[in-house]
């Protein structure tokens, strides 16, 4: 037990201060199989849906896996908080719980005899649960020889999946707008260098659309900052609904946006920015500042083209549209 700690926590050491997935899955794959489990699962506490979802999962040879939506409602865990709150681990076991209790569903869930959580917690409130679930009766194990090392395995995870946490928000900090939530400048310049690198080895067409608020300073001036803030906001809420999914929308600065739209020509990039962008926020009614409307500019991707020419021409494309009156799409 005292091996499998350290075994443990040099694999959570050396996968960086990120805490990243593999070495999480690594150590839930070496927790489970020490501890001859079918399964070794990782949930982490959702507030917003009150409950557990699954994070990763360690399955042996002949044991299907959980669904990756898997989710144990908080009420299920109920009856044992206090204790897991405690940092004590819980057995649940169908020879001793019945088929009335709720946490009955645990061994149902994950098609277990029995089943051993161990508490993640972080100041002092229950971040997570580890659950070890076994095909048989489990002999109970002894306290505190060999749940104390368990414990402490699953503090080392628990702190690997803060770590992780942590890096995912300062990631997402790094590339959205604060704003808007929208992908930043820097991120959509890499997303759109990689697509760049895959049009020119695939050959498949991709167009990006360049669009900017007509007459921003007005609106600001007439309205204030804030609505200003609140028209870009409600704005960028528009653009990320009626883009596909696979069209990835950023702010590139001030008032001015830009869509990427990979697998899409220059014609199919015109009707996006004509139907489900400028006739879209020409239609809406802006909370405080009523009507705006954008002017666009369309280029599709050419041979040899770089970031910076790709862009310029979409730009002068705008540019063209504010010329010609604003509130219109042009293809460049
Ligand atoms: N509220 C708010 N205003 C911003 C933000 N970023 C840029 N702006 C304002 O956007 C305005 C842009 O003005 P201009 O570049 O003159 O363009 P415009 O008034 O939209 O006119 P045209 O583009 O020619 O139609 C400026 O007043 C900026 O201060 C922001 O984050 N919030």
């Amino acid at each position: 037990m005292e091996g499998q700690v350290r075994e443990i926590s040099l694999i959570l050491l050396n996968c960086g201060m990120g805490g990243n997935g593999d070495g999480i899955t690594n150590a839930i794959a070496r927790l489970g199989e020490n501890m001859a489990a079918s399964r070794c699962s990782l949930l982490d506490y959702n507030d917003e849906n009150r409950g557990f979802d699954l994070f990763q999962q360690w399955c042996a040879p002949g044991t299907a896996p959980l669904e990756a939506d898997f989710h144990i409602p908080a009420v299920v865990v109920a009856p044992y908080h206090t204790r897991l709150l405690r940092g004590e681990a819980v057995i649940v076991s169908r020879d001793r719980t019945d088929r009335d209790n709720i946490e009955y569903s645990l061994l149902e869930a994950g098609g277990a005899h029995s089943v051993l959580c161990l508490p993640i917690l972080r100041d002092g409130s229950l971040e997570g649960v580890l659950i070890l679930s076994f095909p048989t009766s489990q002999p109970e194990l002894q306290w505190p020889a060999e749940i104390r090392p368990l414990q402490v395995t699953a503090d080392l995870i628990g702190a690997a999946l803060a770590r992780k946490r942590l890096a995912g928000e300062l990631e997402h900090q790094a590339s959205h707008d604060v704003l808007t939530g929208l992908n930043n400048r820097r991120k959509f310049e890499e997303l759109l260098l990689q697509e760049i690198e895959r049009t020119s080895r695939y050959q498949r067409p991709f167009a990006v659309i360049m669009f900017d608020i007509d007459h921003f300073k007005r609106i600001n001036d007439r309205h204030g900052h804030d609505i200003g803030d609140a028209v870009l906001n409600e704005l960028a809420t528009i653009v990320g609904e009626q883009v596909r999914d696979s069209d990835i929308p950023a702010r590139w600065g001030g008032e001015e946006f830009i869509v990427l739209l990979p697998e899409t020509g220059t014609e199919g990039a015109r009707q996006a920015a004509e139907g489900r962008l400028r006739r879209r926020i020409a239609e809406t009614l802006f909370t405080g500042a009523g009507r705006v409307t954008i002017s666009l500019g369309v280029t599709q991707y050419q041979s040899g083209d770089t970031l910076d020419s790709l862009v310029k021409r979409a730009d002068e494309a705008l540019y063209r549209a504010k010329e010609e009156g604003r509130d219109r799409v042009v293809v460049g």
